[in-house]
């Protein structure tokens, strides 16, 4: 069995690795957070390295409050730069594999069709700045790294928008989304299947050169009112949900407006199908 270190792994897609293990046997899959392995402290990571010497790594910390990063700007940076910087050079010193998780936030939104691995960078928020910082360190420190973009996530775990709406439905006759948002809902179960894929693939082919970025969100394209619709439906709940444009919702940071990403590099790689957002909605929900 490989040992596979998983950082900040308390968080959402930390616990949806938990689950989606149990497809792949060949990995032992070793869960850290911040009170074991603190990935801003350097020195704290090499000598766990040192200790541990884990086969891989995937990096699942981070700092993900989106709208308090406004305020937060360092410790966003610590977290989603310095943190990623740190762990990418201790797994190159040891000669293993980084995957690294980015998001959809590092665009800004403005194209009309799906992004590509290969577009600009150009976030408008310090969340999106941070994490492209840390996509750039990942990559910058060895090519050989992995970096997964990806959209979106929600889970059964954690906090995010489809446990929020959920619980919003249940307390209020009414809810205002944005629908000028389109982009794409991600199941983080799907994502973590879909690293443990990358992984597997990367264990089977070590020959093969697939270091770089990726994009991985479910298939389809939405917008978050027509998410919150599609849980309002499939959980029969009777709150009127509508439509606003972002104006109507000010928040302290800027979304993009467009964020759907472009999946064929990850399924020509490495051979990975993904569900479509709705049929993993229907999945999730049983969970909820
Ligand atoms: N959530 C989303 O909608 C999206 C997330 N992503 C990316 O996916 C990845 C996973 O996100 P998600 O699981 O939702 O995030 P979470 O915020 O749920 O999890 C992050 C985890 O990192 C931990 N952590 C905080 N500081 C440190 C530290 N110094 N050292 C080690 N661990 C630490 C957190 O602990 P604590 O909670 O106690 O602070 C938490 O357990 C991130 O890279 C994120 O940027 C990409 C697109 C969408
Ligand atoms: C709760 C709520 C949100 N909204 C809007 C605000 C925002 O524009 C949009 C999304 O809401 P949230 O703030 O919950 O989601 P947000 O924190 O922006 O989600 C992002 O998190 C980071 C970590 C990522 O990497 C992104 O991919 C993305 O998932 O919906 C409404 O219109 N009505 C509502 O009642």
């Amino acid at each position: 069995m490989k040992n596979i270190l998983v950082t900040g792994g308390n968080g959402q897609l930390g616990h949806a690795l938990r689950k989606a293990a149990a497809a792949f046997p060949e990995f032992n899959l070793i869960y850290t957070d911040y009170d074991v392995l603190d990935i801003t402290n350097p020195e704290a990571v090499s000598e766990y390295f040192n200790t541990n010497t884990p086969e891989a790594c995937i990096n699942c910390a981070a700092y993900t409050a989106v709208d308090k990063a406004e305020t937060e700007e360092e410790k966003a940076f610590q977290l989603n730069f310095q943190g990623a910087l740190a762990l990418a050079e201790a797994c190159t010193a040891h000669q293993i594999p980084l995957l690294h998780v980015s998001t959809d936030y590092v665009f800004n939104g403005r194209s009309s069709v799906p992004y590509q691995e290969s577009d600009d960078t150009d976030p408008e928020s310090v969340y999106g700045s941070s994490k492209m910082r840390g996509e750039a360190a990942v990559i910058g420190t060895d090519e050989n790294h992995i970096v997964v973009r990806t959209s979106w996530l929600y889970s059964e775990f954690g906090v995010n928008f489809a446990k929020r709406m959920k619980e919003l439905m249940q307390e209020r006759p009414e809810l205002n989304v944005v629908f000028d948002q389109a982009g794409t809902p991600t199941y983080a179960v799907d994502l973590a299947a879909a690293l443990l894929q990358i992984l597997r693939h990367r264990m089977e082919h070590p020959e093969t050169a697939v270091g770089g970025v990726y994009h991985y969100s479910n298939e389809g394209v939405t917008s978050w009112y027509d998410f919150a619709v599609a849980i309002k439906e499939m959980t029969g709940a009777t709150t009127r949900v509508s439509p606003i444009t972002s104006d109507k919702y000010p928040t302290p940071a800027k979304r993009p407006s467009f964020s759907v990403l472009n999946k064929e590099k990850i399924k020509s790689t490495f051979g990975i199908s993904i569900p479509y957002w709705r049929d993993s909605l229907a999945e999730c929900l049983k969970h909820i």
